[in-house]
């Protein structure tokens, strides 16, 4: 039976799913790990299930070799090693959407909050103060509102955006199809010139690493205000602070941060800490319970029919097969390099040890072959070792 480990907090609904799957080796731990951690913690575990603070390198995943599948209760999937989970055979799932609204609405509640001060006003009205004054405070319609990345999340904050009557450009690196009365920016320094609040919605990792720095803080308007849920690399920390302090900008909204504690002991440290126009909040965005009782039960369906029937349908790092239950009596699950005759000796094999092969799926995706294989008798061990050791094979197994 498999084990499988689930980190971070993950949604009750996600284990409920599993058992009533028939999993029963659940193991389930509150915070992320450390990568030096994963390899006692994932010992044994054939799949593991985290949100966006585990970081699965390669290095770990060579110390992981009996891992099929990582689920990411989240959106994004940087923080996995997508291409060397594909090499070693891993398929990496996620929740595509589950999320979206609950960052929406927060980034549209942000942008009211700042554009009003309120961030300022809470502190003072804290510290007793009463400072009751219009000064500086605007409504949000009629403001421009800046999207960077116009995906999924983006193009639902331009939606909610427009209900309160503000006008919205986007900057994306692909060309999308506006929504609404959504209007692209030629430029990403159009689009910050041109915005009263700007809001980033990028994935992670190199390609967005340090997007937003001084030269392009200082393209925006002193009024504005810059909103950040996406991933704390994409905005330069230190130029930030720097033009916040300065006052070259009016304010900023933070879900997320360059380095952020591994669990609530550890102590959140920003140079941004105590700064009264600014909202600082620990990776909240998609922190709803509407939000991650959907992700739970969506990303354990996912792991469910990979490790019950192989079947990939939406993981992010591999070739997809659409899901179909088991079509007779076993099913070989066979992960290989994407190079000519693999196929073809693989079903020699198989009828050389007198099997009829009932039904077979077989996907690529880059450099990595996948197909399963469905026989209507049991499988010779024998057979098993002789397609593990063809040459281009990755991983091969009973599921
Ligand atoms: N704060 C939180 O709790 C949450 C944060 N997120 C983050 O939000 C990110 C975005 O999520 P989705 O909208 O669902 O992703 P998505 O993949 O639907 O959209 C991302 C968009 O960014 C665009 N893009 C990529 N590189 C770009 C660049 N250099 N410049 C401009 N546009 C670029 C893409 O073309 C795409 O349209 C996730 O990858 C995740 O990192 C997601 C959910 C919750
Ligand atoms: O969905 C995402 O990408 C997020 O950033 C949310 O991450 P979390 O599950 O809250 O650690």
């Amino acid at each position: 039976m498999s084990r499988i480990v689930l980190l971070e907090k993950i949604h009750r609904s996600a284990a409920d799913h599993l058992k009533a799957a028939g999993f029963t080796d659940i193991v389930q731990l509150p915070t992320a790990l450390k990568p030096e951690e994963l390899p006692a913690a994932l010992d044994g575990a054939d799949a593991v299930g985290i949100r966006s603070a585990t970081q699965i390198r390669a290095a770990s995943l060579e110390k992981l070799s009996r891992l099929k599948a990582i689920g990411c209760f989240c959106i994004g999937t940087n923080q996995v090693d997508l291409t060397a989970a594909a090499a070693k055979g891993v398929p990496v799932f996620n929740a595509p959407f589950s999320n979206t609204r609950s960052v929406a609405e927060l980034v549209i509640a942000q942008a009211i909050l700042l554009l009003r001060r309120i961030p300022e006003k809470n502190m003072r009205t804290h510290r007793g103060q009463w400072d009751k004054s219009a000064a500086g405070a605007y409504e949000v319609r009629n403001k421009t509102l800046g999207i960077i990345g116009y995906g999924n999340i983006g193009a639902q904050v331009g939606i909610l955006a427009e209900a309160v009557g503000m006008r919205v450009n986007y900057y994306d690196v692909e060309s999308k199809l506006p929504l609404g009365n959504a209007r692209p920016a030629a430029s990403l320094d159009e689009l910050l010139a041109s915005a009263d609040v700007v809001t980033l919605h990028v994935p992670g990792g190199s390609s967005t690493e340090n997007m937003i720095t001084a030269p392009r803080l200082a393209v925006m308007k002193p009024s504005a205000v810059l909103i950040n849920a996406s991933r704390g690399g994409v905005v330069d920390i230190d130029a930030l602070d720097a033009a916040l302090r300065e006052k070259r900008i009016a304010g900023a909204a933070l879900d997320v941060f360059p380095k952020e504690p591994n669990n609530d002991k550890e102590e959140f440290i920003s140079p941004l800490r105590g700064l009264d126009n600014v909202i600082l909040t620990p990776h909240i965005g998609g922190s709803t319970e509407e939000a991650q009782e959907n992700i739970g039960r969506e990303v354990a369906e996912k792991l469910v029919r990979f490790l019950k029937a192989g079947t990939t349908r939406w993981a992010v790092n591999f070739p997809e097969i659409r899901h179909v239950e088991k079509e007779a009596q076993s099913r070989v699950l066979n992960v290989h390099r994407n190079e000519p005759g693999v196929i073809a000796r693989m079903n020699a094999d198989f009828a050389q040890a007198g099997l009829n092969i009932v039904a077979q799926h077989l996907q690529t995706k880059g450099a990595i072959g996948y197909v399963l294989t469905d026989v209507d008798a049991p499988i010779p061990p024998a057979l098993l070792q002789k397609l593990r050791a063809e040459p281009a094979t990755i991983r091969c197994e009973l599921v």
